[in-house]
């Protein structure tokens, strides 16, 4: 069937809505994907909600700025998915909408994960824009695997699985998502993906590069590239007990950013040398995670917004030693990766297939999950 997945990363750079034709085991087909970027001032009111969020302990209370911050970010989907609708008004009899919401606070060690993102208000804006009697809509798609123990992410392994087994390359490989926080799907033939988060990916660049700059990214690694990573520096943010931890294991967008204030040293640095070491931290962190997995990986598909940054690619291949490929290289969406696993993810929960494995959030059984609005 037709899908489409709505997905605002931890970057808070923009939606991604990508769509895909799947029954939720394979992919018969992509479709258009696109991004549609945040305003300054949008991302300004998400990045206040994940301040707001830190104290909360009931997932659903939306105190202060949250309640703005969850229309906003309902709003900027609805007008999303109606400008790709007008792109491409072939897809208007889409069967299957995935909508990840915005993860404002995620501690699944007291059982919370939050997303903002009112799934009632957009199935009823999806209602004007589909052929009746309308996709149904599945949304707060985390929940169930946090309520039964689970990590609540990463959940696109599965996703991930689907694409490999298209692949001539059998494994062990890694597929590597390099978003705000990094995480990584190890793949062996057929055995269930094993994953967890590995640690920053761009999230911490980004914060200095905004402080330093004014900018929001170290775009094409080109400040990284000009600096030198301060090993000492490396060597204490790496000594933290999460990079000692088996997988699986997940992490909060900002889990690393008061470690790093207190033992990185960066502040103290040049612009270049805090963005190297920074970028070098990202791939050390994904080469932690080597010496947990059943056998050495000899490949690493490299997705998400970190995979255009050429510095980060190439300490990558560096620290792990290993053969290292673009997700385009292999003929797969670099950008539209997690919105299109979000479409797959949807078909599943509507199929009640499982989306989380006790080797990809700790879960104690492949567990299915999502709400469900049904003909949205
Ligand atoms: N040309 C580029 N050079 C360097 N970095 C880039 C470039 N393009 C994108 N990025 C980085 O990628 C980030 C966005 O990545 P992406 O959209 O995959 O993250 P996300 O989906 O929001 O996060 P997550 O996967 O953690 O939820 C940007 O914030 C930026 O740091
Ligand atoms: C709680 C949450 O939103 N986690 C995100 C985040 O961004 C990357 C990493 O941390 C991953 O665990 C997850 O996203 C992807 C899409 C996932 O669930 O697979």
């Amino acid at each position: 069937m037709k899908a489409i997945g709505l997905m605002s990363g931890t970057s808070l750079d923009g939606v991604d809505v990508a769509l895909i034709d799947t029954d939720g085991e394979a992919v018969a087909a992509f479709g258009p994907a696109s991004t549609y970027p945040y305003s300054a001032q949008d991302r300004a009111l998400f990045v206040a909600a994940l301040e707001g969020a830190r104290a909360l302990t009931d997932r659903d209370a939306r105190p202060g700025v949250l309640a703005d911050a969850e229309a906003l970010l309902t709003t900027r989907h609805a007008q999303a998915l109606a400008a790709f609708l007008a792109a491409h008004p072939q897809h208007r009899d889409v069967a299957a909408i995935g909508f990840h919401g915005q993860t404002v606070l995620h501690r699944p060690e007291i059982g919370l994960t939050v997303q903002i993102g009112d799934g009632p208000a957009l199935a009823r804006a999806v209602r004007a824009m589909t052929v009746a009697p309308g996709p149904a809509l599945v949304y707060d798609l985390r929940a169930a695997d946090v309520a039964a123990g689970g990590q609540g992410a990463p959940l696109v392994p599965v996703y991930h699985r689907a694409l490999a087994r298209g692949l001539a390359e059998k494994g062990p490989l890694l597929v590597l998502n390099l978003g705000g926080v990094a995480n990584i799907t190890y793949l062996d033939g057929d055995a269930d993906p094993i994953a967890c988060d590995t640690g920053p990916a761009n999230a911490l660049i980004d914060d200095f590069m905004q402080a330093r700059t004014g900018e929001p990214l170290d775009r094409d690694g080109a400040m990284a590239a000009a600096g030198t990573a301060d090993e000492a520096a490396l060597a204490r943010l790496l000594d933290h007990p999460f990079f000692g931890q088996r997988p699986p294991k997940s992490l909060d967008r900002n889990a690393f950013r008061a470690w790093v204030a207190e033992r990185g040293g960066v502040e103290a640095m040049k612009t270049a040398d805090g963005a190297a070491t920074l970028t070098a931290l990202s791939a050390a962190c994904v080469a932690a995670v080597l010496p947990h997995l059943p056998r050495r990986p000899e490949l690493l598909i490299a997705a998400g917004g970190g995979a255009h940054n050429p510095t980060l690619l190439r300490m990558l291949g560096g620290r792990l030693g290993l053969r290292v490929l673009t997700a385009e290289a292999v003929g797969w969406s670099t950008d539209a990766l997690e919105a299109q696993a979000f479409a797959f993810l949807a078909v599943r929960a509507l199929r009640g297939l499982p989306l989380s494995f006790p080797t990809t959030t700790g879960v104690g059984i492949p567990l299915s999950g999502g709400r469900v609005i049904a003909s949205a």
